[in-house]
């Protein structure tokens, strides 16, 4: 019998184990964050310890940096925790991708860009969404405070096996059609809980033959359908991606490290725990009307009634959820007015979701009632966006083009959507308040958010003409 990609990196740094116990693993890569670290680190301080192997740890500032006016900071809570990170990383040796460094940025977009996420590694960081960095074929998943400082004293972590879930998506995409609405669309059909207990290997055709960047925003939301981790065995498109990165090896070493990767990808007789196969021909351009992603429905769909459902416990959420959204049931999806768009988050900031937003924007004006923003995922996505002329595209059309950082998708800095308002957002969570107290969020692709920011309500991209001028 075969084995996937997770028995494989599991056998591989599994460093203590003890029946009826969870096996201490071997962690190759820890990130770090301003919001997860500050008790990890003071922790060690009490205990007099060091961080054992500042090497293969790596920090950045996200969550609540402000995206505008970086020179004069005025929250004070921001600043503490940026200033409290500068003064760990340098007390303990830790690489720090600061405010003012070329390489900042959310800490699930850098990762990758700076090469340090490899196939076969093991990767954790204080944060649900570090199953981002599994679309390299990593095994990398969120972990808590207490969790982070075992993690920098040790290099290592407590962890149970997983079982394996196999999410094969057959057939092709259709036009309009992006991998934020394949994970949505996964989520609509099957919910926010069955990958619980799992980690799920996406494959299929339509994996296969999406670039790195769409397969992190698959492997960002399997954390929304439940499972802690989510991965892509790697292929040539990821040995493509990684080659000539910093933090990759060159030459010769580089081919070596390539047959290593693919001894990592999982055998084509391995055996899962549950197997799941989607048809991608299925996939329309989604939008999420109610408070959690798996409340989402094709473009050109309406909102559920009632009646769709068997169980009260479900009415119930459908009539709760609508009342915090302002929406009623049966409202077609296209008729639901938005005030704010947000182009950004781990999940969608990349070169590639800024350079779709910027071909249906070209040209053409924001909506009078709607306040559109554009925060790149990193200072380098920005500055590979600005060379392109990206952010005058964007603003010339009127959107706000910011600094690298997590913004409006969690709302912990400036960036707010108001009371009430409705925002089509390319991020991961449309949990109440989550983009602001009463803010109500619409969880869509680039492309859709682009379109909405345009026309002031949803439309189906598939009915756009994208990049007329
Ligand atoms: C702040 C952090 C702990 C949190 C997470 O773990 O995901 C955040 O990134 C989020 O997206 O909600
Ligand atoms: S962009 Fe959003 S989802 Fe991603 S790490 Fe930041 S807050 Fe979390």
């Amino acid at each position: 019998m075969g084995k996937s990609i997770v028995d494989k990196i599991w056998a591989e740094h599994v460093v203590h184990r003890e029946e009826g116990k969870p096996d201490l693993l071997y962690i190759d890569l820890h990130l770090v964050h301003e919001v997860t670290s500050p008790q990890a680190f003071s922790g060690l301080r009490m205990k007099n310890r060091k961080v054992r192997r500042p090497d293969k740890t790596f920090a950045t500032m996200d969550h609540n940096v402000p995206t505008i006016n970086r020179t004069q900071i005025d929250d004070q809570v921001a600043l503490n925790q940026m200033t409290t990170l500068e003064k760990n990383c340098l007390e303990f040796g830790v690489e720090l991708a600061g405010i003012d460094s070329p390489e900042q940025g959310i800490v699930h977009v850098i990762g990758p860009e700076l090469g340090l996420t490899q196939p076969g590694k093991t990767i954790v960081c204080g944060d649900s969404h570090t199953s981002t960095h599994g679309a390299f074929g990593a095994l990398a998943f969120g972990i808590g405070t207490s969790e982070v400082e075992h993690v920098l004293a040790t290099q290592t972590l407590w962890q149970t096996k997983p079982k394996t879930l196999k999410l094969e998506i057959n057939g092709e995409l259709a036009k309009g059609v992006t991998a934020k609405d394949v994970i949505l669309y996964v989520l609509a059909t099957y919910g926010i809980r069955f990958g619980t207990g799992y980690v799920i290997e996406y494959c299929g055709d339509v994996i296969k033959n999406l670039s790195m960047e769409e397969r992190m925003t698959i492997c960002n939301m399997s954390i929304e359908g439940g499972a802690r981790a989510g991965l892509v065995s790697p292929d040539e498109t990821t040995f493509e991606y990684l080659r000539g990165r910093k933090n990759v090896p060159t030459g010769e070493q580089f081919d070596q490290v390539v047959q290593q990767w693919k001894a990592i990808a999982s055998d084509s007789d391995a055996e899962y725990d549950k197997v799941i196969v989607v048809d991608g021909s299925d996939i329309a351009p989604m939008v999420s009307w109610g408070t959690n992603p798996s409340m989402t429905a094709k473009v050109d769909a309406s909102i559920p009634r009632q009646n769709d459902y068997q169980t009260e416990l479900e009415k119930d959420s459908l009539v709760r959820a609508l009342s915090y959204m302002g929406l009623s049931e049966g409202q077609r999806i296209e008729d639901i007015k938005i005030q704010h768009v947000f182009i950004g988050s781990c999940t969608n900031s990349r070169i590639e979701d800024i350079r779709a937003a910027a071909e249906v924007v070209k040209g053409k004006q924001v909506h009078p009632q709607v306040r559109a923003l554009v925060v790149p995922g990193s200072q380098q996505v920005k500055k590979i966006a600005e060379a392109e002329g990206l952010d005058k595209i964007f603003v010339d059309a009127g959107f706000e083009w910011r600094d690298a950082g997590c913004s409006m998708c969690l709302s912990m800095n400036a960036d707010v959507v108001p009371n009430g308002e409705h925002c089509a957002s390319t991020s991961n969570r449309n949990f109440e308040g989550r983009q602001g107290a009463g803010a109500r969020t619409h969880l869509v692709s680039p492309q859709m958010a682009a379109a909405a920011a345009l026309n002031g309500h949803f439309v189906d991209i598939r009915k756009v003409t994208v990049g007329a001028v």
